[in-house]
Protein backbone atom coordinates (compact mmCIF):
# COMPACT_ATOMS: atom_id res chain seq x y z
CA UNK A 1 0.00 0.00 0.00
CA UNK A 2 2.61 2.59 0.87
CA UNK A 3 4.63 1.41 -2.26
CA UNK A 4 1.79 2.19 -4.51
CA UNK A 5 1.25 5.51 -2.52
CA UNK A 6 4.56 6.70 -2.93
CA UNK A 7 4.32 5.48 -6.76
CA UNK A 8 1.22 7.12 -7.23
CA UNK A 9 2.96 10.57 -5.70
CA UNK A 10 5.77 9.68 -7.93
CA UNK A 11 3.59 9.65 -11.03
CA UNK A 12 1.60 12.95 -9.97
CA UNK A 13 5.29 14.96 -9.47
CA UNK A 14 5.98 14.20 -13.13
CA UNK A 15 2.73 15.01 -14.82
CA UNK A 16 3.92 18.55 -15.88
CA UNK A 17 6.84 17.01 -17.78
CA UNK A 18 4.84 13.97 -18.67
CA UNK A 19 2.40 16.40 -20.10
CA UNK A 20 5.06 18.44 -22.00
CA UNK A 21 7.32 15.29 -23.34
CA UNK A 22 3.80 14.46 -25.07
CA UNK A 23 3.40 17.36 -26.44
CA UNK A 24 7.03 17.07 -27.98
CA UNK A 25 6.08 14.77 -29.89
CA UNK A 26 2.32 15.28 -30.87
CA UNK A 27 3.61 18.64 -32.26
CA UNK A 28 5.65 16.87 -34.78
CA UNK A 29 2.02 15.33 -36.21
CA UNK A 30 0.06 18.46 -36.36
CA UNK A 31 -1.71 18.48 -39.87
CA UNK A 32 -2.54 22.58 -40.16
CA UNK A 33 -6.44 22.70 -39.82
CA UNK A 34 -7.65 25.13 -42.60
CA UNK A 35 -8.49 28.49 -41.56
CA UNK A 36 -11.47 28.90 -40.18
CA UNK A 37 -11.80 32.41 -40.46
CA UNK A 38 -14.20 32.95 -37.82
CA UNK A 39 -14.03 36.80 -36.49
CA UNK A 40 -12.10 37.40 -33.68
CA UNK A 41 -12.96 38.75 -30.44
CA UNK A 42 -10.98 40.06 -27.81
CA UNK A 43 -10.62 38.27 -24.65
CA UNK A 44 -9.03 40.89 -22.88
CA UNK A 45 -11.91 43.70 -23.15
CA UNK A 46 -14.24 40.64 -22.50
CA UNK A 47 -12.73 40.70 -18.91
CA UNK A 48 -11.94 44.45 -18.85
CA UNK A 49 -16.19 44.64 -19.40
CA UNK A 50 -17.47 41.72 -17.37
CA UNK A 51 -20.73 41.09 -16.71
CA UNK A 52 -19.61 40.95 -13.00
CA UNK A 53 -17.70 42.54 -10.00
CA UNK A 54 -15.23 39.71 -10.88
CA UNK A 55 -15.01 38.99 -14.56
CA UNK A 56 -15.64 34.58 -15.42
CA UNK A 57 -13.79 33.04 -17.43
CA UNK A 58 -16.15 29.22 -17.38
CA UNK A 59 -13.95 26.12 -18.68
CA UNK A 60 -15.55 23.12 -20.81
CA UNK A 61 -13.37 20.21 -19.57
CA UNK A 62 -14.61 16.40 -19.78
CA UNK A 63 -11.32 14.90 -17.80
CA UNK A 64 -8.32 15.94 -16.38
CA UNK A 65 -4.99 14.51 -14.80
CA UNK A 66 -6.09 15.14 -11.52
CA UNK A 67 -9.49 14.13 -11.56
CA UNK A 68 -10.12 12.04 -14.07
CA UNK A 69 -13.66 11.96 -16.09
CA UNK A 70 -15.50 14.56 -14.82
CA UNK A 71 -18.69 14.93 -17.17
CA UNK A 72 -19.96 12.24 -18.64
CA UNK A 73 -22.23 12.46 -21.53
CA UNK A 74 -20.41 15.45 -22.10
CA UNK A 75 -21.54 17.61 -25.18
CA UNK A 76 -18.92 20.87 -25.33
CA UNK A 77 -21.36 23.11 -27.75
CA UNK A 78 -24.67 22.74 -25.18
CA UNK A 79 -22.05 23.19 -22.12
CA UNK A 80 -21.08 26.69 -23.71
CA UNK A 81 -24.20 27.80 -24.80
CA UNK A 82 -25.34 26.94 -21.08
CA UNK A 83 -22.81 29.15 -19.72
CA UNK A 84 -23.15 31.85 -22.20
CA UNK A 85 -26.65 32.02 -20.93
CA UNK A 86 -25.59 32.37 -17.43
CA UNK A 87 -23.31 35.69 -18.78
CA UNK A 88 -19.93 33.88 -18.46
CA UNK A 89 -17.69 36.58 -20.12
CA UNK A 90 -15.16 34.07 -21.73
CA UNK A 91 -14.87 30.48 -22.64
CA UNK A 92 -11.99 28.15 -21.76
CA UNK A 93 -11.88 24.62 -23.70
CA UNK A 94 -9.16 22.01 -23.69
CA UNK A 95 -8.04 20.65 -26.15
CA UNK A 96 -5.69 18.32 -25.17
CA UNK A 97 -6.56 14.83 -26.33
CA UNK A 98 -4.04 12.46 -24.01
CA UNK A 99 -5.05 14.00 -20.83
CA UNK A 100 -8.06 15.93 -20.86
CA UNK A 101 -9.73 14.24 -23.29
CA UNK A 102 -10.27 17.52 -25.50
CA UNK A 103 -10.37 18.18 -28.76
CA UNK A 104 -9.63 21.37 -31.20
CA UNK A 105 -12.63 20.65 -33.48
CA UNK A 106 -14.60 21.49 -29.64
CA UNK A 107 -12.79 24.60 -29.70
CA UNK A 108 -13.87 25.54 -33.42
CA UNK A 109 -17.73 24.18 -32.47
CA UNK A 110 -17.51 26.46 -29.43
CA UNK A 111 -17.07 29.04 -31.14
CA UNK A 112 -19.22 29.26 -33.87
CA UNK A 113 -22.13 28.88 -31.58
CA UNK A 114 -21.37 31.65 -29.26
CA UNK A 115 -21.03 35.16 -29.12
CA UNK A 116 -18.42 35.32 -26.16
CA UNK A 117 -14.58 35.09 -26.74
CA UNK A 118 -12.68 31.47 -26.31
CA UNK A 119 -9.70 30.85 -24.71
CA UNK A 120 -7.52 27.57 -26.08
CA UNK A 121 -6.77 25.78 -23.49
CA UNK A 122 -3.47 23.53 -24.27
CA UNK A 123 -0.09 23.09 -23.48
CA UNK A 124 1.55 25.52 -25.93
CA UNK A 125 5.43 25.66 -26.31
CA UNK A 126 5.56 25.75 -30.16
CA UNK A 127 5.05 29.03 -32.45
CA UNK A 128 3.25 26.64 -34.79
CA UNK A 129 0.79 25.33 -32.00
CA UNK A 130 0.07 29.33 -31.89
CA UNK A 131 -0.50 29.39 -35.68
CA UNK A 132 -2.78 26.34 -35.24
CA UNK A 133 -4.59 28.32 -32.56
CA UNK A 134 -5.29 30.57 -35.05
CA UNK A 135 -6.61 28.36 -37.36
CA UNK A 136 -9.31 26.57 -35.39
CA UNK A 137 -11.04 29.96 -34.05
CA UNK A 138 -8.97 30.96 -30.96
CA UNK A 139 -9.07 34.37 -29.70
CA UNK A 140 -6.95 33.97 -26.70
CA UNK A 141 -4.32 31.05 -25.93
CA UNK A 142 -2.56 29.87 -22.60
CA UNK A 143 1.00 29.97 -22.01
CA UNK A 144 2.63 28.62 -19.13
CA UNK A 145 5.24 30.37 -16.87
CA UNK A 146 6.49 27.00 -15.56
CA UNK A 147 6.38 25.35 -18.71
CA UNK A 148 8.52 27.67 -20.91
CA UNK A 149 11.53 29.80 -20.86
CA UNK A 150 10.87 33.57 -19.92
CA UNK A 151 12.50 34.22 -23.25
CA UNK A 152 10.05 31.48 -25.18
CA UNK A 153 7.11 32.66 -23.71
CA UNK A 154 7.73 36.21 -24.59
CA UNK A 155 8.46 34.75 -27.88
CA UNK A 156 5.51 33.08 -28.13
CA UNK A 157 3.31 35.97 -26.60
CA UNK A 158 4.41 38.12 -29.68
CA UNK A 159 3.06 36.08 -32.01
CA UNK A 160 0.20 35.50 -30.91
CA UNK A 161 -0.97 39.34 -30.15
CA UNK A 162 0.16 39.48 -34.00
CA UNK A 163 -1.93 36.91 -34.95
CA UNK A 164 -4.49 38.83 -33.38
CA UNK A 165 -5.08 36.87 -30.42
CA UNK A 166 -4.64 37.58 -26.46
CA UNK A 167 -3.21 35.49 -24.08
CA UNK A 168 -3.51 34.12 -21.17
CA UNK A 169 0.05 34.26 -19.03
CA UNK A 170 -0.17 31.50 -16.29
CA UNK A 171 2.12 31.10 -13.23
CA UNK A 172 1.72 28.77 -10.58
CA UNK A 173 4.99 30.78 -7.78
CA UNK A 174 6.33 34.12 -7.27
CA UNK A 175 9.71 33.15 -8.47
CA UNK A 176 8.32 32.26 -12.31
CA UNK A 177 5.92 35.41 -12.16
CA UNK A 178 8.62 37.96 -11.14
CA UNK A 179 10.98 36.19 -13.96
CA UNK A 180 8.58 37.00 -16.49
CA UNK A 181 7.73 40.57 -15.37
CA UNK A 182 11.89 41.49 -15.53
CA UNK A 183 11.06 40.59 -19.43
CA UNK A 184 8.07 41.83 -19.78
CA UNK A 185 4.20 43.06 -18.75
CA UNK A 186 1.62 40.42 -19.75
CA UNK A 187 -1.42 41.89 -20.50
CA UNK A 188 -3.61 39.07 -18.60
CA UNK A 189 -2.25 37.24 -15.58
CA UNK A 190 -3.47 34.23 -14.25
CA UNK A 191 -2.43 32.69 -11.14
CA UNK A 192 -3.23 28.81 -11.33
CA UNK A 193 -4.47 27.84 -7.63
CA UNK A 194 -2.94 24.45 -8.33
CA UNK A 195 0.88 23.25 -8.71
CA UNK A 196 0.94 21.52 -11.84
CA UNK A 197 3.74 19.17 -11.00
CA UNK A 198 1.79 17.63 -7.75
CA UNK A 199 -1.66 19.02 -8.42
CA UNK A 200 -1.80 20.24 -4.54
CA UNK A 201 -4.01 23.47 -4.97
CA UNK A 202 -4.24 26.44 -2.66
CA UNK A 203 -7.30 29.19 -3.38
CA UNK A 204 -4.62 31.70 -1.30
CA UNK A 205 -1.98 31.65 -4.18
CA UNK A 206 -2.52 34.60 -5.25
CA UNK A 207 -1.99 36.15 -1.99
CA UNK A 208 1.73 35.35 -2.80
CA UNK A 209 2.22 37.27 -6.13
CA UNK A 210 -0.17 39.79 -6.58
CA UNK A 211 2.10 42.13 -4.87
CA UNK A 212 4.27 41.96 -7.63
CA UNK A 213 1.28 42.35 -10.21
CA UNK A 214 1.55 45.47 -12.57
CA UNK A 215 -1.90 47.61 -11.96
CA UNK A 216 -2.13 47.40 -15.88
CA UNK A 217 -2.50 43.25 -16.04
CA UNK A 218 -5.74 42.13 -15.32
CA UNK A 219 -5.73 39.20 -12.65
CA UNK A 220 -7.26 35.61 -12.56
CA UNK A 221 -7.08 33.44 -9.96
CA UNK A 222 -7.64 29.62 -11.83
CA UNK A 223 -8.38 26.51 -10.36
CA UNK A 224 -10.23 24.79 -7.25
CA UNK A 225 -12.73 27.50 -6.94
CA UNK A 226 -15.95 25.41 -6.07
CA UNK A 227 -17.94 27.68 -3.90
CA UNK A 228 -19.82 31.44 -3.07
CA UNK A 229 -16.95 31.59 -0.46
CA UNK A 230 -13.77 30.35 -2.62
CA UNK A 231 -14.87 33.64 -5.07
CA UNK A 232 -14.81 35.74 -2.17
CA UNK A 233 -11.44 34.41 -0.87
CA UNK A 234 -9.75 34.92 -4.71
CA UNK A 235 -11.68 38.30 -4.69
CA UNK A 236 -10.56 39.81 -1.68
CA UNK A 237 -6.93 38.68 -2.57
CA UNK A 238 -7.48 40.59 -5.40
CA UNK A 239 -8.69 38.35 -8.37
CA UNK A 240 -10.52 40.86 -10.89
CA UNK A 241 -11.17 37.62 -12.96
CA UNK A 242 -11.58 33.58 -11.93
CA UNK A 243 -11.18 30.79 -13.99
CA UNK A 244 -13.56 27.76 -12.91
CA UNK A 245 -13.68 24.07 -14.47
CA UNK A 246 -14.48 21.02 -12.39
CA UNK A 247 -16.92 22.76 -9.89
CA UNK A 248 -19.21 24.35 -13.14
CA UNK A 249 -18.77 20.71 -14.85
CA UNK A 250 -20.19 18.85 -12.08
CA UNK A 251 -23.16 20.32 -11.80
CA UNK A 252 -26.26 19.42 -13.74
CA UNK A 253 -27.05 23.12 -15.04
CA UNK A 254 -23.75 24.88 -16.05
CA UNK A 255 -26.08 28.46 -16.35
CA UNK A 256 -27.62 27.42 -12.74
CA UNK A 257 -24.02 26.40 -11.50
CA UNK A 258 -22.68 30.01 -12.12
CA UNK A 259 -25.49 31.54 -10.57
CA UNK A 260 -24.85 29.79 -7.61
CA UNK A 261 -21.37 30.21 -7.85
CA UNK A 262 -21.96 34.08 -7.59
CA UNK A 263 -24.85 33.63 -5.47
CA UNK A 264 -27.24 35.06 -7.28
CA UNK A 265 -30.76 34.18 -7.45
CA UNK A 266 -31.76 35.15 -10.50
CA UNK A 267 -30.08 36.54 -13.99
CA UNK A 268 -29.44 40.06 -13.40
CA UNK A 269 -26.61 41.65 -14.97
CA UNK A 270 -24.51 42.80 -11.49
CA UNK A 271 -21.40 45.21 -13.00
CA UNK A 272 -22.26 48.57 -11.20
O1 LIG B 1 -6.79 20.04 -13.85
C1 LIG B 1 -5.79 19.31 -13.76
O2 LIG B 1 -5.78 18.22 -13.18
C2 LIG B 1 -4.49 19.70 -14.41
C3 LIG B 1 -3.39 18.86 -14.30
C4 LIG B 1 -2.19 19.18 -14.92
C5 LIG B 1 -2.08 20.35 -15.65
C6 LIG B 1 -3.18 21.21 -15.76
C7 LIG B 1 -4.36 20.90 -15.15
N1 LIG B 1 -5.48 21.70 -15.26
C8 LIG B 1 -5.54 22.85 -16.10
C9 LIG B 1 -6.15 23.98 -15.38
O3 LIG B 1 -5.44 24.92 -15.15
C10 LIG B 1 -7.60 23.90 -14.96
O4 LIG B 1 -8.31 23.15 -15.90
C11 LIG B 1 -8.31 25.23 -14.80
O5 LIG B 1 -7.58 26.18 -14.13
C12 LIG B 1 -9.64 25.00 -14.07
O6 LIG B 1 -9.40 24.37 -12.84
P1 LIG B 1 -10.60 23.73 -12.00
O7 LIG B 1 -11.63 24.79 -11.76
O8 LIG B 1 -9.98 23.27 -10.73
O9 LIG B 1 -11.14 22.62 -12.82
Amino acid sequence: MIIFKQLLEKRKKNMLNTILKHKKEEILQIKMPNDENIQNRSFFQALKNSNREVGLIAEVKKASPSKGLIKENFQPVQIAKEYEKGLADCLSVLTDERFFQGNRDYLTKVKKAVQIPVLRKDFIIEDIQVLESKKIGADAILLIGEALEPSKLYELYLSAYEKGMDVLVEVHSYETLSNLLALFTPKIIGVNNRDLTTFKTDIRQLQHCVEIIPNESIVVSESGIHTYDDLQVVKKDGAEAILVGESLMRKESQENAIYELFGETSHAKTTS
